[in-house]
């Protein structure tokens, strides 16, 4: 057992979620970014019944118009946005401000060049930052980025760790000890195609790393 929380995203398939819910990830995320090839443009009844409560569901973003990420947050009860852009920091206190509970993940694509000092602005804002590989795609990449860049994070916010992770990454996962390492972040790496995610895999990931 272990405090490693898990998030599972790029949901689309209403089976598929009840699978993956059964396997009880921390979150589930729902990518509203019409360019990827994981985009869902509602979250319907139909989906949501099969999410626990336990479940927080996500919602990922990246530049969107302020208000349509409001208006998702309230009519899917969101727990959680991902900003996978590159939001501002009135943006980001727009929606704390205006979402009390809602938790604020701020995403940063991460590369050698990353100048970590910009994060300083966003530290007393958001509640994660999630570290992901540097893409011109924003996110769901499938692509991995050297973790030791991490070295040079010094603050002390709790990250999900992202970009690129697969199966065989759970045993490196799991050696890394770091308190802030809130979350691992799951998608492209774990699809049969792209919104489909392949729960045995999954299901081995978890027990790989004494998730549950
Ligand atoms: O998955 C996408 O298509 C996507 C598109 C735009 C922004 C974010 C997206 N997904 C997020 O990207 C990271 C890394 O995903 P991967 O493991 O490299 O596939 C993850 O946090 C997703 O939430």
């Amino acid at each position: 057992m272990s405090s490693l929380k898990l998030k599972v995203c790029g949901m689309r398939l209403a089976v598929n979620i009840a699978a993956i819910a059964e396997l009880k990830p921390d979150y589930l995320g729902f990518i509203f970014y019409e360019k990827s090839p994981r985009f869902i443009s509602d979250v319907s009844a139909e989906l949501i019944k099969y999410i626990p409560s336990e479940i927080k569901t996500v919602g990922v973003f990246v530049d969107e118009d302020l208000e349509v990420v409001k208006k998702k947050v309230n009519l899917y009860q969101l727990k959680a946005v991902q900003l996978h852009g590159k939001e501002s920091l009135a943006y980001c206190k727009d929606l704390k401000s205006t979402f009390a509970d809602l938790e604020l993940i701020k995403a940063f694509g991460v590369d050698e060049d990353f100048d970590f000092e910009v994060l300083d602005a966003y530290n007393d804002i958001v509640d994660y930052f999630l570290f992901d590989t540097k893409t011109k795609a924003h996110g769901g990449s499938g692509k991995t980025f050297d973790w030791s860049i991490l070295e040079r994070y010094k603050l002390i916010k709790p990250y999900f760790l992202s970009g690129g992770i697969d199966l065989e990454h759970a045993a490196q996962i799991s050696n890394i000890y770091d308190e802030r390492l809130y979350a691992v972040d799951i998608n492209s790496r774990f699809e049969i195609e792209p919104g489909l995610k392949d729960v045995q895999r999954i299901s081995e990931f978890v027990k790989e790393m004494s998730l549950k």
